[in-house]
């Protein structure tokens, strides 16, 4: 996941591969919660893993539901309907999914039971409706008190004492700000069924009903049979009774499949987006995003459990949708008519205004920015082709679809934006929401444009301070990290098990090209052996300057750097990164500290690791090195011509750093 700041996504051109989609949030906090107040133990496959699942789950686990993780399964053992804990705190993020069916379950244990619950949520949670929900309960008989703005969480369920529930009453609920509302009641009511029957009805038109569907479907899975009359009428069966079906597997969520499915229409192009974890047999209702794409132009086949998807119509066709039925999916639309021969314009999208942001809003904004032409009503979007693109700062709202949908517009160079545009998605770990790995999975699919993805290098001399800073840049920016000194030390600690002489090129050199190395996070492994230790001990530092000096090696190390240089981007640090193998670096800087400052440097290191250290005789090998290192016939140690200079002897490492992204930033055409 990336947890910097912002993102900056070079233009992409192309996208072939496969992504395997992470489970859906719908269904798993569905079968978390059924799980939850079912007897026995469920096991539960392929769960997401995100923040909207994980919220629900230490609320299970707080209210006394036992969880085991056994690989990638996970065993809930539920409360069989009696509560454990008759006092708790909730606290459940955005998570719609968590917020909405936990307080109808909650309210109707604790009326029922004895008990009392506070539910609450991050800041925009609370400004998410849910007085509609709470009204349904209220006209059962269930104690709810606002804790905040009346009609918004925080709430309390419950007051501790026991209550008669109006069960018998039919209960109506409004089914036009969100269905979760609705979800919640049919989720929660089958526990107040053993009297009679209870019977819910909408009012108003129903919004977002294939979630209906998804509800409906897994409470059968849990034995319990609704009735349904259009969208309008649902009764519970008397005796309703949660059964577990032991085990129960979560399909990939085809909500997060919009945004590959979105990438197989546009850069598909020789090679189909392989999606898999969701096909044509889901059971969500925004499988049906399919449909959407297909109008605009996409070609895609599939099957249970899969889709491909390649480009088709190009450019996109613009269309015109009732989106209500795909709510979430069809934001991913309104960036695809970026690429389109004409407008697009999404109908009843009301909804998107009370959902992690106001989502029309969020769009329009963030669409303007990169140019485009938009229009928004009360609950629609029309959004004209793009032809002149801007570079642009994406504003993400803490809004995981806005950080997903956006990234689409690093296809830009594909609607013939001249030069490709760079996006900058900010605050990308958004997308924990629903989908941590979300640019991971993304990266792993596209081809950015030639020479694109940018590269900071770091030259300079040894201990200079060049890793740590180089370290931290890559952590700030998201970026890849090549030590490329590390390349040199592993040659020469190769070279050193083979009895290879540091001196005969053309034999470190055929030993280097087939080097077996591989960096995991802070380790590193020789020919699966692991070296992180010795790779950074000083006599390795000083074989690897003798290894260095043969142009064979330098050569032989060279196509291994240039495969450091992925998306979305690469930190190098070395002695020729700028000069030699990154040219075209667009911010080369070239550390120095006094000799001096590195030898002390160095000595504090050295007997903070409890070796002994005599600061002269460091002193002396760091000169014979740098003169070793500034002189050699291929690649010397030198700044290239267009490089910042930096000398860090009086900065602290935060201010190198924040001088380097001044540096970086002002590269950017933002
Ligand atoms: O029931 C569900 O799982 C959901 C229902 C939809 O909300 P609305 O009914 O509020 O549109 C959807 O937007 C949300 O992401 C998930
Ligand atoms: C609306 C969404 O979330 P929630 O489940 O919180 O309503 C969403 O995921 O797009």
């Amino acid at each position: 996941m990336y947890s910097t700041a912002f993102l900056d996504l070079p233009p992409f051109q192309s996208a072939a591969g496969t992504v395997r989609l992470p489970g859906s949030k719908s269904i798993s906090n569905r079968v978390l919660l059924l799980a939850g107040l079912a007897a026995g133990t469920t096991v539960v496959h392929d769960l997401l893993d995100s923040d909207d699942t994980r919220v629900m789950l230490t609320a299970l686990e707080t209210l006394g539901c036992t969880l085991r993780r056994d690989g990638s399964a996970l065993h809930v053992t539920g409360l069989g309907g009696q509560l454990q804990q008759r006092n708790a705190k909730l606290f459940l993020g955005n998570a719609g999914t968590a917020m909405r069916p936990l307080t109808a379950a909650l309210a109707v244990l604790a009326a029922t039971q004895g008990g009392q619950f506070e539910l609450s949520g991050v800041a925009r949670m609370h400004e998410r409706p849910i007085g509609d929900l709470v009204d349904a309960l209220r006209q059962l008989g269930c104690p709810v008190t606002d804790l905040g703005q009346p009609g918004f969480p925080p709430l309390r369920v419950g007051d501790s004492g026991q209550h008669a529930l109006h069960t018998e009453r039919t209960i109506r609920v409004r089914g036009d700000v969100s269905s979760q509302f609705l979800t919640a009641l049919l989720l929660a009511l089958p526990l107040v069924t053993e009297q009679g029957p209870v019977t819910i009805e909408v009012d108003g038109e129903l919004i977002s009903k294939p979630y209906i569907d998804i509800t409906l479907g897994l409470l059968a899975r849990f034995g319990i049979e609704v009735q349904r009359s259009d969208y309008q009428r649902f009764v519970l069966p008397q005796g309703s009774q949660y059964k577990s079906p032991g085990s129960i597997h979560v399909e990939g969520d085809a909500s997060s499949a919009s945004y590959f499915v979105a990438l197989g229409a546009l850069a598909g192009i020789d090679q189909p987006v392989r999606i898999e974890g969701v096909g044509f047999d889901a059971i969500q209702g925004d499988i049906r995003f399919v449909e959407a794409a297909q109008a605009m132009g996409a070609a895609v086949t599939g099957g249970p459990g899969w889709l491909e998807v390649r480009r088709g119509a190009w450019p996109l066709k613009g269309i015109t949708l009732d989106c209500n039925h795909i709510p979430d999916a069809a934001m991913t639309l309104a960036v695809m008519a970026l690429y389109a021969d004409s407008p697009t314009r999404l109908n009843n999208i009301a909804s998107w205004r009370v959902k992690e942001t106001d989502r029309i809003a969020a769009m329009a904004t963030e669409l303007r920015k990169l140019g485009a032409t938009v229009e928004e009503g009360a609950d629609y979007i029309v959004v004209q082709p793009l032809q002149h693109w801007q570079a642009a700062t994406i504003h993400t709202y803490d809004d995981h679809r806005m950080a997903m949908c956006l990234s689409l517009a690093s296809l830009n160079v594909l609607a013939g934006a001249q030069p490709p545009c760079t996006v900058r998605i900010e605050d990308p770990k958004c997308v924990a929401k629903t989908f941590p790995d979300y640019f991971d999975a993304l990266f792993s699919l596209v081809e950015p444009v030639a020479g694109a993805v940018p590269v900071l290098a770091i030259d300079g001399p040894t201990a200079s301070g060049k890793g740590t800073l180089a370290t931290e840049l890559a952590e700030r920016l998201g970026y890849h990290l090549l030590d490329s000194g590390a390349l040199y030390r592993a040659t020469a600690l190769a070279a050193k098990d083979a009895g290879i002489a540091l001196d005969d090129g053309p034999a470190l050199a055929a030993m280097a090209a087939n080097l077996d190395l591989r960096f995991t996070g802070h380790d590193v492994f020789l020919n699966g052996r692991e070296i992180t230790h010795p790779l950074r001990l000083e006599s390795t530092g000083g074989m690897a300057s003798q290894v260095s000096v043969h142009p064979e090696v330098r050569q032989a190390l060279h196509a291994l750097q240039l495969g450091f240089r992925r998306a979305p981007g690469l930190v190098a640090d070395g002695r020729d990164m700028g000069t030699v193998v990154f040219p075209d670096a667009p911010l080369k800087v070239f550390l120095t500290a006094s000799a001096e400052q590195r030898a002390a440097r160095r000595y504090r290191q050295l007997i903070e690791k409890g070796n002994s250290a005599n600061i002269d005789s460091l002193r002396i090998d760091l000169e014979a090195r740098d003169a070793r290192d500034k002189n050699r016939a291929v690649a010397p140690l030198k700044p290239a011509e267009d490089a910042e200079l930096l000398d860090n002897s009086q900065l602290s490492i935060e201010d190198s750093v924040v001088q380097v992204l001044n540096w970086w930033q002002q590269r950017q055409p933002f």
